[in-house]
């Protein structure tokens, strides 16, 4: 089997969407998209960032993993990854650790986990730099999952790249060895 899942996965602000966006645009991986109960921020677009979901909606899809995070609802479909699977041969997936542990157990070596951290002061500084309001920034900070996702969990350890994304640049040439190391 041909096929990879890159497996983003760590605390909100570590730079999991910038990492997607960088796979994108540079060795064309696409992000399966995921779905989400939490309001759009600034410049999100359904179909493109997640889909937005309601409540009800959410409730209706078939999910291969699901989990809460600071209150919100995520979910990724079985449907999404094997739809863009026809298509490629790897893609990438953006998750929290509960998903990447999910992801890891079903799908083996074919998931290859990049685990982000960064300092909590950093991540506090990007978040309001991003523009998420205060209130929602103290509320992701307090969450039990944000505090979780801080550090690799035991079942991602020795089975996760782990990067730590301070300076963009070296983050970068991370990856790219990365790539190399897995002929992508
Ligand atoms: N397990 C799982 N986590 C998801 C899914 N979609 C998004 N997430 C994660 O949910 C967390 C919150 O996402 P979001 O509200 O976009 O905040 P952000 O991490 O600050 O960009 C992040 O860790 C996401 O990676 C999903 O389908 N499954
Ligand atoms: N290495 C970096 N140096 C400085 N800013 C970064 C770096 N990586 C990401 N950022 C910025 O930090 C913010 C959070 O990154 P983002 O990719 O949205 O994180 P996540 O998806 O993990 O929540 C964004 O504004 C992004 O542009």
């Amino acid at each position: 089997m041909n096929k990879k899942i890159i497996v983003i996965t760590g605390a909100s602000g570590t730079g999991k969407t910038t990492i997607s966006h960088y796979l994108k645009e540079k060795y064309q991986i696409p992000n399966v998209i995921t779905h989400t109960t939490r309001i759009p921020r600034a410049g999100e677009r359904n179909g493109i960032d997640y889909y937005f979901e309601t409540d009800k909606s959410f409730s209706e899809n078939h999910y291969l993993e699901r989990v809460e995070y600071s209150g919100h609802k995520y979910g990724s479909s079985e449907e999404g990854l094997e739809s863009m699977w026809k298509k490629v041969d790897v893609a990438s997936i953006v998750v929290d650790t509960a998903g990447a542990i999910a992801y890891k157990k079903k799908y083996g070596k074919q998931a290859i986990v990049i685990f982000l951290e960064l300092d909590l002061p950093n991540l506090a500084k990007r978040l309001k730099k991003r523009g998420d309001t205060p209130d929602r920034i103290v509320q992701r900070i307090n969450s039990e999952e944000f505090n979780r996702d801080l550090k690799i969990p035991r079942e991602l350890q020795g089975k996760s790249y782990e990067i730590v994304n301070k300076d963009m640049n070296v983050t970068e040439m991370s990856v790219d060895k990365l790539m190399q190391a897995l002929n992508i």
